[in-house]
């Protein structure tokens, strides 16, 4: 057991301190301090940071400063911008911020270029998005391409699927048909329903995996490279000229059939869940253009640098990071809700799931110790409006604490693809900026919020100081989803500083997909038998082999 953190100076401090602010409600907080927003709130770039209903006061933060000194902070930053193997389980450095490095920075490590490999790899996209935007790029049977499927999983599906999602604003004007499809789903349920839409003449896969080893990938490329062969036949180009692989790993992609040419690289050094801006963010750049994801590489790397050279007191990663130990740790709140007010943004909860409880869900420190203290709360979310018609009740009337992250665009200019007007987007924009600020209001005055609550009866009241920061975007551009998605990067990175975790492994993952192996011979009459099996699971598969529930 560790217990030395909770036993710092900084971390007491800090524990003393919420005692004494936590018989403050947020209404009276308010109340107490007209100047509560212009104290509390950042702002860099495109991004506006509102951390004024958090439950914190003046005094928080410099405490928070000092338990991210003692656990050297300052340090580890320079440790992960210098390339060192900030993963030791796996032996491997971190160094996703490399590939949004501008063109002209150098990054040589161990005598490798490694900026001329990312660029080099950024050139072959550009080629290939070139080729199949302009129909240059033709199915084995002389057909242009009008729809790609991404194929993959986790990290490989989730952030190219929100990133897709979120910009289809961004497309240029005059744009190329492309439709850009996603499926990741083992069962083979996406795939299946995908490809009876799709005409195989003018499809392009891309089968997108860091390991190329992936059972849930495989598995559908296998069905979908099944269903090419039967609608196209055997054709001799059929592989080069309907897949692209993506992966770090050249030699599986060779043995699936995917030669070189239709290969795109990436390196050991990229986490997962941190390779949207590597070849693996294809979809995107095959959706957008390649200006656009060339835009959203320099929206992560100007908050690299505020990341880099800000003073922790402005520094936004480092300021979203701390709050979140004050809320996970001091405060003891351990549910974290992801509350986007744009439809184009759906998708970001579920990748923030993968970024947060992936890196930080963790137990066992780096000195290989379990820890006393809590690390990643339960993340999840979906779009604001629909989750105030589904969860918000037991965010403003149920029992448990909840920290909530709202996220909305203060503009929506540019709707030139869209069929409805702009007056009309315009006003149903309006509409949910009012229902976000009401909402993130509502959660933290409680009753103070309106006037006449003491009038009601208890089940309509609302007790509020639920805390949330709300970030704010000019507009959602490449650009600002580009430092919004680092904010959360280095957010990630700066709570497994102070709980002494390594953020970029994720072995507990691995044992399931070992265990399957053996159920999935009993499943297919190889064995009779699960080895060891529980009674439930014994039970379970005897009925599943009965072919009956
Ligand atoms: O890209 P791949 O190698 O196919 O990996 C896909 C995903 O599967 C793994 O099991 C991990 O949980 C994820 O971190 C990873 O993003």
């Amino acid at each position: 057991m560790s217990s030395s953190l909770t036993h710092k100076p900084a971390w007491q401090a800090l524990m003393q301190h919420a005692a004494e602010l936590r018989s403050s409600h947020l209404a009276e907080l308010f109340a107490a301090d007209a100047g509560r927003f212009d104290s509390l709130h950042r702002t860099f770039g495109p991004l506006l940071f509102d951390f004024s209903k958090q439950r914190l006061d003046a005094r928080t933060l410099p405490l928070l400063f000092d338990l991210a000194a003692e656990q050297g902070l300052a340090e580890h930053m320079s440790e992960l911008f210098s390339g060192a193997a900030v993963n030791p389980s796996e032996g491997r450095a971190a160094m996703h911020w490399a590939l949004r490095l501008p063109a002209e920075h150098g990054c040589v490590l161990a005598g490798e270029d490694i900026n001329a490999q990312v660029q080099a790899q950024l050139q072959r996209m550009d080629d290939i998005v070139q080729k199949v935007r302009s129909g240059q790029w033709r199915g084995a049977t002389g057909e242009a391409i009008t729809d790609v499927v991404n194929i993959g999983v986790g990290g490989s599906d989730l952030g190219p699927l929100m990133v897709t999602e979120a910009l289809t604003d961004s497309r240029p004007a005059n744009d190329s048909p492309l439709r850009v499809h996603f499926a990741s789903t083992m069962d083979g349920s996406q795939v299946s329903q995908l490809l009876g839409g799709l005409n195989p003449h003018a499809t392009l896969f891309i089968i997108s995996s860091k390991s190329f080893s992936t059972i849930d990938t495989l598995s559908n490329a296998a069905t979908a490279r099944g269903w090419l062969e039967r609608e196209l036949g055997e054709l001799p180009g059929l592989l080069a000229c309907h897949f692209i692989g993506v992966s770090a790993a050249a030699e599986r992609m060779m043995e699936w059939g995917i030669a070189p040419a239709n290969q795109l690289a990436l390196w050991e050094w990229v986490g997962g869940r941190f390779s949207l801006w590597s070849a693996i963010g294809l979809p995107i750049a095959l959706s957008i253009g390649m200006a656009g994801f060339r835009e959203l590489l320099a929206g992560a790397h100007a908050m690299d640098e505020h990341f880099r050279q800000t003073p922790w007191a402005d520094n936004l990663p480092v300021l979203l990071g701390l709050i979140g130990i004050w809320n996970t740790n001091m405060l003891g709140i351990n549910a974290h809700a992801v509350l986007p007010y744009d439809g184009r943004l759906k998708e970001l909860p579920n990748y923030l799931e993968q970024l947060e409880m992936e890196s930080n869900g963790k137990s066992v420190n780096l000195a290989g110790d379990t820890v006393d203290y809590a690390t990643c709360p339960i993340v999840w979310g979906t779009i604001g409006p629909n989750a105030q018609h589904a969860f918000y009740q037991l965010l403003h009337q149920g029992t448990e604490p909840v920290t909530c992250d709202f996220i909305v665009p203060a503009r929506r200019y540019r709707e030139a693809q869209h069929s409805l007007a702009v007056a009309e987007l315009r006003a149903q924009h309006e509409l949910a900026l009012a229902n976000c600020l009401a909402q993130s209001r509502l959660l933290a005055l409680g009753d103070a919020a309106v006037e006449d609550a003491d009038t009601l009866p208890r089940n309509r009241r609302y007790r509020g100081n639920q805390p949330s920061s709300t970030l704010l975007l000019d507009e959602l551009t490449p650009y600002s989803l580009g430092a919004l998605i680092a904010l959360y990067e280095h957010k990630v990175f700066v709570q497994s500083v102070i709980w002494e975790i390594n953020p970029f492994d994720q072995w507990g993952v691995e044992m399931g997909k070992r265990i399957a192996v053996d159920a999935l011979a009993c499943i297919r009459g190889d064995i009779k038998r699960l080895p060891g099996a529980d009674a439930s699971t014994a039970g379970l598969l005897a009925r599943i082999m009965a072919g009956s529930a």
